[in-house]
């Protein structure tokens, strides 16, 4: 069966059914008929005629739900009522919400709260800046900004339907890490306006998460306002995933019993993902490393317009290959896919080196599907939540600026980066370590924790945090 997208994978039907002309068994086996799998049945209401049932249903895409509404509207007595999709009923009116910490329900309370209390607190933080740390939000919450132009692998498709990816990190955020975040997804796709907008919101701010922002522009965008700005500013898509990549390699080795140094590395995708992993690959010992873009493999004898990749040509392909991806991933030891669906073929994978490893990592459909590779790949992972063996960024974001916000770190540097991805693999012991299981689950309670002691302890190592230890310690 191949991956999709997962969006429509349940489906609800609500039905009212005549208990007279039809029963509950009549239904299943209707739907049984059309290959769908019944995973739940709830009563809505009931009276002595009739029953109103949302039946869920496991199905394989909207043809098949229509199929299924077929079925059930040749039975007599069954109306359907309506079909609704699991996943957008979870969507309806956005996903996270503002919730005050404190009653407001006298006088009392509202002239502590807002005027005219606020406004010596207001006087406080203007004579002392740093006290915004102590007397607002900042110390506890970052901007997840996007412009809505690579998000997930849908690319360009503009800052309003980028918004249910940024909510949804929020929320992770939240959930995970308890990091207060705001979605900000912004019109705008011109490098300078995106600088200054989020440069002119960052006071509110204790971190700036870059998201879903194209490359090349999303390599300068990151670097000015590291710059420009004195609180963490971190473009997941580049280093939550570089982190996150390298902590499943690290054990992934480990389990075929090759080194770093030693293997060969082809990354398809050289944007912002692409990029990052390489460089943090690079950093952790990887010599011999490939990347191929659309126009195959990049190597230093060829121009490119795009600067990051003649800078990228020189750092990578030692031996100067050439070719396009079936032609380059003989011999490979690891594929690492963040590029687009199914450009992997079944193949490609017999023809890489003894015992590979395969991280398709493009979301929401990887570059191949894990049931075609799994009987030749010896580890395989993908970003997907319902697959075993996933490799993606919100294992590292939440940690990471919990870390990076309990220490007041100024900036998410190298080293802290490189603590975070090994505290991840650190999560997997070597008991528990085998094919299947490489990298700890985001609901491991281990990771976030282990994360952001490895990154506090980076920051202050490398002089980064501003906070006294003993404070940060107490968070
Ligand atoms: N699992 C995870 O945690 C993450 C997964 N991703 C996935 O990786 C993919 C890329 O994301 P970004 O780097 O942010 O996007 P990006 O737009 O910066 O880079 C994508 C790169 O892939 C290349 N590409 C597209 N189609 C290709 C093909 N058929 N063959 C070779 N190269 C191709 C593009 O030319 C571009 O250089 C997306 O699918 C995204 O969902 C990205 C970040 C995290
Ligand atoms: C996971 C993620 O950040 C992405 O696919 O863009
Ligand atoms: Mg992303």
């Amino acid at each position: 069966m191949s991956v999709t997208s997962g969006a429509s994978t349940y489906m609800i039907f609500r039905l009212q059914i005549d208990k007279e002309l039809t029963s509950l068994g009549d239904i299943a086996a209707a739907i049984e008929r059309t290959s769908g799998d019944i995973v739940g049945i709830d009563v809505i209401s009931s009276s002595r005629a009739s029953t109103v049932r949302d039946i869920t249903v496991n199905v394989s895409d909207q043809a098949h739900s229509k199929l299924i509404v077929e079925s059930l509207q040749k039975l007599q007595g069954v109306k359907v009522i309506h079909v609704s999709d699991r996943t957008f009923l979870v969507h309806l009116g956005g996903k996270i919400e503002i919730t005050s910490k404190i009653p407001v329900k006298n006088r009392d309370d509202l002239s502590r709260v807002y005027t005219p209390g606020v406004a010596q607190v207001c006087t406080a933080i203007a004579e002392q800046p740093n006290k915004a740390y102590s007397l607002t939000i900042k110390r506890n919450t970052i901007a997840v900004v996007s412009d809505g132009t690579a998000v997930l692998g849908l690319g360009d498709i503009g800052p309003m339907a980028a918004m249910p990816v940024m909510e949804g990190k929020a929320m992770l955020f939240k959930e995970f890490a308890g990091v207060d975040a705001f979605p900000i997804c912004l019109d705008t796709k011109d490098t300078d306006e995106i600088i200054r907008i989020v440069k002119a919101i960052a006071p509110a701010f204790g971190g700036i998460n870059l998201e879903d922002i194209s490359s090349p522009r999303c390599f300068e965008i990151e670097e000015r306002l590291k710059r420009e700005l004195d609180i963490p500013v971190f473009h997941d898509d580049q280093h939550g995933t570089a982190v996150v990549i390298l902590a499943g390699l690290l054990n992934a080795l480990k389990i075929t019993g090759k080194q770093m140094s030693d293997i060969k590395v082809v990354v398809n995708g050289i944007g912002a993902a692409g990029i990052a992993c390489s460089k943090m690959l690079l950093a952790a010992g990887v010599r011999n490393l490939i990347g191929v873009d659309r126009e195959g493999a990049i190597h230093r004898n060829k121009h490119y317009d795009n600067p990051h990749w003649t800078a990228f040509a020189q750092l990578t392909n030692p031996n100067l290959e050439t070719g396009s991806l079936p032609e380059v991933i003989k011999d490979a030891d690891v594929f690492i896919g963040v590029s687009a669906p199914n450009i992997l073929k079944v193949d490609d994978v017999q023809s890489m080196a003894k015992d590979p490893i395969v991280f398709a990592m493009a979301n929401p459909i990887p570059e191949i599907d894990p049931e075609l590779a799994e009987p030749y790949v010896r580890v395989m992972a993908t970003g997907r939540s319902d697959k075993p063996n996933q490799i993606n960024n919100v294992l590292c974001f939440p940690g990471i600026f919990r870390g990076a916000l309990d220490c007041r770190a100024s900036e998410i540097n190298e080293a802290m980066k490189l603590a975070a991805a090994q505290a991840i693999a650190s999560v997997v012991t070597d008991e528990e370590l085998n094919e299947t299981y490489i990298i700890p689950s985001v609901f491991n309670q281990k990771v976030v924790e282990k994360v952001r002691e490895a990154v506090i302890e980076a920051a202050y190592r490398t002089g980064v945090a501003r906070k006294r230890l003993r404070d940060s310690n107490k968070e």
